[in-house]
């Protein structure tokens, strides 16, 4: 399973501070959306130019015009890009237009969507790389929110997930022991005193 750093921070400078520290346990470095909606591309570019071997992921949400913002994404020098799964299947089907062009993938994120397990087979089978069982932030914040539905979510899809949304060292097993092939980490990594000690810490609870 891969570790992925979801950075939501707001300046390119504090993104690079904390790919720098969580580089060496990581594979997969994210730009967050609030980051590039503050910074625009240029955020991509920094962040890949100084992480050539990772594998740079911008998360951009898209919900139209899926192949125009899926391109200049890829151009700017990511490897992976966000649709949302609520978007119509021709956005997703635009978003990986454009990756092919570029050799690159699309991951659909299913934040927002009910039936996560159905839409993932949906989306897979338009040619994007795999799916985000995804908790956002604001449904983290909502009572009653339990972490073990997108695992089920996951495990019932039968295509290639990773999972967001509060994963910690204390709940990083259960994500792999749900078949994911990624585990996406944010506010446990940028928010700890010492990020590259919890990058680590969280790759060590990988088995
Ligand atoms: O995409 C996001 C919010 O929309 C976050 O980056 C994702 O939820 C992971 O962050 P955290 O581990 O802090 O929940």
């Amino acid at each position: 399973m891969k570790l992925q750093f979801a950075m939501d921070t707001l300046t390119t400078e504090k993104a690079l501070e904390l790919a720098a520290a969580a580089a060496p346990s990581v594979d997969i470095i994210e730009l967050g959306t609030p980051l590039i909606k503050a910074e625009g591309l240029s955020a991509i570019t920094a962040i890949k130019k100084a992480h050539p071997d990772k594998i740079v992921f911008a998360d951009l949400k898209t919900m139209d015009a899926g192949e125009l913002e899926a391109d200049i994404a890829f151009e700017a020098g990511a490897d992976l890009v966000t649709v949302l799964g609520v978007a119509g299947d021709s956005t997703i089907v635009g978003a990986v237009k454009a990756a092919k062009k570029h050799g690159k993938g699309i991951v659909v994120d299913l934040i927002g969507v009910a039936d996560k397990s159905t839409r993932a087979k949906e989306v897979v089978a338009l040619g994007a790389e795999f799916v985000e069982m995804h908790a956002g932030l604001d449904e983290q914040a909502e009572e009653g929110f339990t972490f073990g539905t997108l695992l089920d979510d996951g495990k019932t899809s039968g295509v290639p997930f990773s999972v967001a949304g509060g994963v910690k060292v204390d709940t990083i097993g259960s994500v792999q022991d749900s078949g994911a092939t990624v585990a996406v980490a944010g506010a446990a990594i940028y928010g700890a005193p010492d990020v590259a000690a919890a990058a680590a810490e969280l790759r060590a609870a990988i088995k």
